[in-house]
C-alpha cells in the first residue's frame, strides 16, 4: 500500500472569534509565515495582529460559513481526497491534512503508519511554490517523521505551477462565463511579503532587483513564487488565447506595512475602473480550492471596490475545486508521472 498526503493550508473550527484567534494564531506563529525573530514574532502576532485580527476574520469567515457544510476551504478539500482515492483504488491511501488546526498533520501521517505503508508522497496544495505555504508544509512533515524509528520512503511535489492539467482545469473552469464578454482578465495570486521572495532567491542577485525580474520563469529564478505565477497566468491564458493586453497579473491579500509582492490586486482595480473597464473576469490560481481569499476577498470586497470605483462587475473563476481534470492532475502527482 501507498499513501498519498494531500495538505492544504487551514481553516478555523468555527467561524467564531475563540476559534479563529486560535487559528490566527498557530499560523502567524509560523516562523516561516511571520518570518522574523521569535521574539518580535510573539509581541507581532500575540500583541497585535490576532487581537485585532480575530474579530473582524471572524466576521468574514461568518459570511463565507455554510450551515450545511462549514469552510469551503475544507469541504472541497474532503471531496479532492475522497475523489483521488476512488481513483487511485486501493492499492492507495489517500489521507487529507491541514497544515493549521484540522484535520492534522500528525494524525494523518499516524493513520498512513498504523497502515504500514511503503512510501509516502505528500502534495502540498499549492501550485506555486512558497516558503510560507508548501516550505511550511515539508519543514512540518519532516519534523513529524524524523520521531519514527522505521521512516518509509517518502517524497514531495515541490509545486505544479505549470502542470498542464491543472491549467486546462482552470481554462475549462472559466468557459462558462466566455472570456468574451469581459473587458479584461485578472490573475490574482495571493500576496507574500517581498522579503520572503528575496530571501528564496539563492542566486542573492536575481528577484527584485530589475522591476520585471520576477516576471519572467528562468533557471536562476525557477523557485520564484512570482516567477511561477507569472508561468501559471501565461499558461492559463495561452490555453484560453487571451493576448498579452487583455490580462494582468497581481497579487491580493496583503497584511502588515511591509512592501508585498507588487502589482497590488486593489491597486490594479482602481487603475483598470479609471481606463473605463466595466466587466473583469478573475481567476486565483494559487489556490486549488475555493476559500475566503476567493469567495470573500474577490467576489465579495473586489466587487465591491469596483462598483464603487464606475465598474460593472467582477466575476470569480470557480476555484479547482471537484474539477475532474485537477482530480486526474493529482492522480498523476500521486503516481510520480
Ligand atoms: C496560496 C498559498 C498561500 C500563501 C503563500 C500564503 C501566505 C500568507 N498568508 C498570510 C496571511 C493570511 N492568509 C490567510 C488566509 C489564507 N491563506 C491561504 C493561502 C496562502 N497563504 C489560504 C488558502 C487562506 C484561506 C483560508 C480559509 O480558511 O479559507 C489569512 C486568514 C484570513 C484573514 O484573516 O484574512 C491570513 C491572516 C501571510 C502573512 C502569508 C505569508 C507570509
Ligand atoms: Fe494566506
Ligand atoms: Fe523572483
Amino acid at each position: 500500500m501507498k499513501g498519498i498526503l494531500l495538505v492544504n493550508l487551514g481553516t478555523p473550527d468555527s467561524p467564531q472569534t475563540p476559534d479563529v484567534r486560535k487559528y490566527l494564531n498557530e499560523f502567524l506563529m509560523d516562523g516561516r509565515v511571520i518570518d522574523v525573530n521569535p521574539v518580535l514574532r510573539t509581541f507581532l502576532v500575540r500583541g497585535l495582529i490576532t487581537p485585532f485580527r480575530s474579530p473582524k476574520s471572524a466576521k468574514l469567515y461568518q459570511e463565507i460559513w455554510s450551515k450545511e457544510t462549514g469552510s469551503p476551504l475544507l469541504y472541497y478539500s474532503v471531496i479532492q481526497q475522497k475523489l483521488l482515492q476512488e481513483r487511485l483504488g486501493s492499492e492507495y491511501q489517500v489521507e487529507l491534512a491541514m497544515r493549521y488546526q484540522s484535520p492534522s498533520i500528525e494524525d494523518a501521517l499516524d493513520r498512513l503508519k498504523a497502515n504500514l505503508v511503503e512510501s509516502i508522497r505528500v502534495i502540498p496544495m499549492f501550485p506555486q511554490y512558497a516558503s510560507a505555504s508548501t516550505g511550511s508544509v515539508i519543514d512540518k512533515v519532516m519534523e513529524l517523521v524524523r520521531t519514527w524509528q522505521t521512516i518509509p520512503n517518502i517524497s514531495f511535489v515541490n509545486s505544479f505551477h505549470n502542470d498542464p492539467l491543472m491549467i486546462k482545469a482552470f481554462a475549462e473552469n472559466s468557459k462558462k462565463h466566455g472570456v468574451e464578454n469581459y473587458d479584461h482578465v485578472l490573475f490574482s495570486f495571493h500576496g507574500l511579503p517581498q522579503r520572503q521572495l528575496i530571501k528564496c532567491d539563492h542566486t542573492g542577485n536575481h528577484c527584485l532587483k530589475k522591476d520585471d525580474c520576477c516576471q519572467t520563469l528562468t533557471d536562476v529564478n525557477k523557485f520564484c513564487y512570482s516567477a511561477q505565477s507569472y508561468d501559471t497566468a501565461r499558461l492559463i491564458a495561452q490555453e484560453l488565447g487571451l493576448p498579452k493586453e487583455k490580462y494582468t497579473v497581481c497579487f491580493q491579500s496583503r497584511l502588515g506595512n511591509d512592501p508585498w509582492v507588487q502589482p497590488y490586486t486593489s491597486e490594479v482595480i482602481k487603475e483598470l475602473a479609471a481606463q473605463g473597464k466595466k466587466r473583469m473576469l478573475v481567476f486565483c490560481p494559487a489556490f486549488v480550492a475555493d476559500c475566503l481569499e476567493t469567495v470573500y476577498e474577490v467576489s465579495e470586497e473586489y466587487n465591491t471596490e469596483f462598483k464603487h470605483l464606475g465598474g460593472e462587475h467582477i466575476q470569480l473563476v470557480e476555484s479547482l475545486n471537484d474539477n475532474p481534470l485537477f482530480i486526474e492532475s493529482l492522480a498523476n502527482m500521486a503516481q510520480g508521472k
